[in-house]
Parts: C-alpha cells; sequence; structure tokens
C-alpha cells in the first residue's frame, strides 16, 4: 500500500471504492493535518467528509476508533472505509459523517464574543459525552472544534481519542498539560479538561500571550503561568473557577466542570445571552427601513396625486 501524501485529489474527481464499490464525487478541501486531507465529498444526494490519510496504518487506527464510537455515541461516525486505486498505486481512505461548522474563532467574529460561554458549556457537554462512554478526546484544539447554528459544537479528528487510562497518543502541545508541566500525558477527564482551559484562554482573545510563554524555556513553563493568564483574560474572569481548577487538575469528573460552568452562566443572568448575529440584525432593521421608506414614497404618491 503507497501512502497518500503526493496524491492530488481535484474537485469533481469520482473516488470508488476497490471493496465496497461506494463512489464518492470529490468536492472542496475541508482541511488538512499532519495526517491526512479531507474532503467534502457527495454520495448520490448525500454529502460526506472522506478522509485521505498519509498513513495506512494511522488511517486503520482512526477506522477502528470511528467503529468503537459507531457502537456506543449517538450519532453516525463512520460511513465506509476503503480502498482506491489511482494510477496503479492503492490508498486507503474513510468516509464520516460531514460537520457543518466554523472553527470558534471564526463564529465569534461573525457573531459576537457573548458566545464564548455558550459554546464553553457545548464543549463541555461534547466531552462529557465521551468521558462517559470510557475515552478522552486528546487532541483537543479550537481546530477540530466546529461551531455552528445557537452556539452548538462538534469535534472533530477523532484520531487521537484514547480510552481511559492509556497514554494519549496524538496531542498538540500548546494544549498538552505534559507541554506545560501539569501532570502527566495519560488519558482521564483531567487531560481534555486542560486541554479546553487553554482553549477557553484562546477563544478569549490571549492567544498571543499563550504563544509567547509556550516559546519559553520549557522547564520554564508552569501551570502558574496559564492561571495568571486566566485573571488577564476579561471573558475568562467570570468562570475562572473551572478554569483555573483545569488548569491545576483539580477537576475528576467533566460533568462536574460543565454543572459550575453552567451554574456560573445562570449566575450572570440575561447578559450571558448570546445577542442575535450582526447580519439578522442588519437585515431587520434594512427591512423596517424599506417599509419606512416605502410609506412615505406612497404618503407624498397621494398627496400630490
Ligand atoms: N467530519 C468532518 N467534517 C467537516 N470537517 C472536517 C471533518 N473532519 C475533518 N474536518 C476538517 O479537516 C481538518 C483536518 O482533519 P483532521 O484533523 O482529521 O486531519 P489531521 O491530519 O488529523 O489533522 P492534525 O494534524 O491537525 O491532527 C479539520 O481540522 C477540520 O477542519
Amino acid at each position: 500500500m503507497t501512502t497518500s501524501s503526493k496524491v492530488v485529489l481535484t474537485e469533481g474527481f469520482t473516488v470508488c471504492g476497490k471493496w465496497n464499490k461506494r463512489s464518492y464525487r470529490i468536492g472542496r478541501l475541508l482541511g488538512e493535518g499532519a495526517n491526512g486531507k479531507v474532503f467534502l465529498v457527495h454520495s448520490g444526494k448525500r454529502a460526506y467528509a472522506l478522509k485521505f490519510g498519509f498513513d495506512a496504518l494511522d488511517i486503520q487506527m482512526e477506522v477502528n476508533v470511528l467503529r468503537e464510537l459507531d457502537k456506543k455515541m449517538q450519532r453516525p461516525f463512520l460511513h465506509d472505509a476503503d480502498d482506491v486505486e489511482l494510477n496503479g498505486n492503492v490508498y486507503p481512505f474513510y468516509v464520516m459523517t460531514y460537520i457543518r461548522g466554523d472553527i470558534p474563532r471564526h463564529y465569534i467574529g461573525r457573531n459576537g464574543s457573548d458566545w464564548f460561554y455558550l459554546i464553553g458549556l457545548n464543549l463541555l457537554h461534547k466531552l462529557g459525552d465521551l468521558h462517559r462512554q470510557g475515552y478522552v478526546f486528546g487532541d483537543l484544539k479550537s481546530e477540530n472544534v466546529l461551531v455552528s447554528g445557537y452556539g452548538e459544537v462538534e469535534l472533530v479528528d477523532y484520531g487521537g481519542v484514547t480510552g481511559k487510562g492509556r497514554s494519549v497518543k496524538q496531542f498538540t502541545e500548546l494544549y498538552d498539560r505534559g507541554f506545560w508541566n501539569a501532570g502527566e500525558r495519560v488519558a482521564d477527564d483531567g487531560y481534555d479538561l486542560f486541554g479546553f482551559a487553554v482553549f477557553c484562554l484562546q477563544m478569549g482573545g490571549m492567544e498571543k500571550k499563550l504563544k509567547e510563554l509556550a516559546g519559553g524555556l520549557p522547564q520554564n513553563r508552569s501551570p502558574g503561568d496559564l492561571a495568571k493568564l486566566v485573571d488577564e483574560c476579561p471573558k475568562c474572569r467570570p468562570v475562572s473557577d473551572v478554569l483555573k481548577g483545569a488548569i491545576a487538575g483539580r477537576w475528576t469528573s467533566s460533568s462536574d466542570a460543565a454543572a459550575s460552568w453552567k451554574l456560573l452562566m445562570e449566575k450572570h443572568g440575561a447578559a450571558w445571552r448570546p445577542r442575535p448575529e450582526k447580519a439578522g440584525l442588519w437585515i431587520r432593521t434594512a427591512f423596517i427601513a424599506s417599509i419606512g421608506l416605502f410609506l412615505s414614497a406612497l404618503y407624498a404618491f397621494l398627496l400630490n396625486g
């Protein structure tokens, strides 16, 4: 089997599975990472996400995780796993549920920073769903979180999912508690919650400072510095109990962390409710203005006519 890093797939090309004989028409590139390229594809009228991996073993491991999740979780994960022959070489790929949405930075950029709290809560719930089934997400980072609709959250890239108690095999340094000298790289709720706290700091606008700290000497990186960043981050301050607890490894259960986050949201009441989308507000204002203009034109016409 050949790895697929050099395969060029263009929009409109049809991939036909060697064994299962299902066909997928390639659409736009959804994303690309260290392990592969993910394309939006169509099969009949349905849209899916198709991943070409760079390494057959990695792809197989990801397929195994998705099969496990299919058995345990409510939504479908894996649709198909197959090989395709291209130019005489055989490449593995798999097809999964397509997740619509924007990365949090874009979603918040469009809809406003008040969504921070609801996105945080929904992400804690998503992590909790996995934790209750005995898994840890592992490679939590903003690129793997997609937000849509009313702050609904979905995770993508299940390549880092690890059974509780095992070593985390796929992670991104900035979000990794081992990197920050804050604990072991072992799968437990606290591992994901640490990544969640870094994610929130990023979402709260502290990305530059985070990167500065991460660029320091390894022995100087400490969870204490991250806790100080929470105090410096206005968006994070109201939920600092949850975030500092996650950084210090005090939460042993993501459900408890989510319940505490929700209480803090409720305590702060209406101010926490996200404002309507700017676009929606703009359209409503324009609509009311156009009715006003129409009525004045009609009035002027009747008056003169
Ligand atoms: N099911 C999906 N639906 C929609 N978009 C997806 C889906 N799966 C992946 N993507 C997009 O493709 C990107 C890359 O996919 P993925 O993270 O699986 O690749 P990777 O090689 O494992 O990446 P990394 O090196 O970051 O771990 C994601 O960040 C996301 O934007």
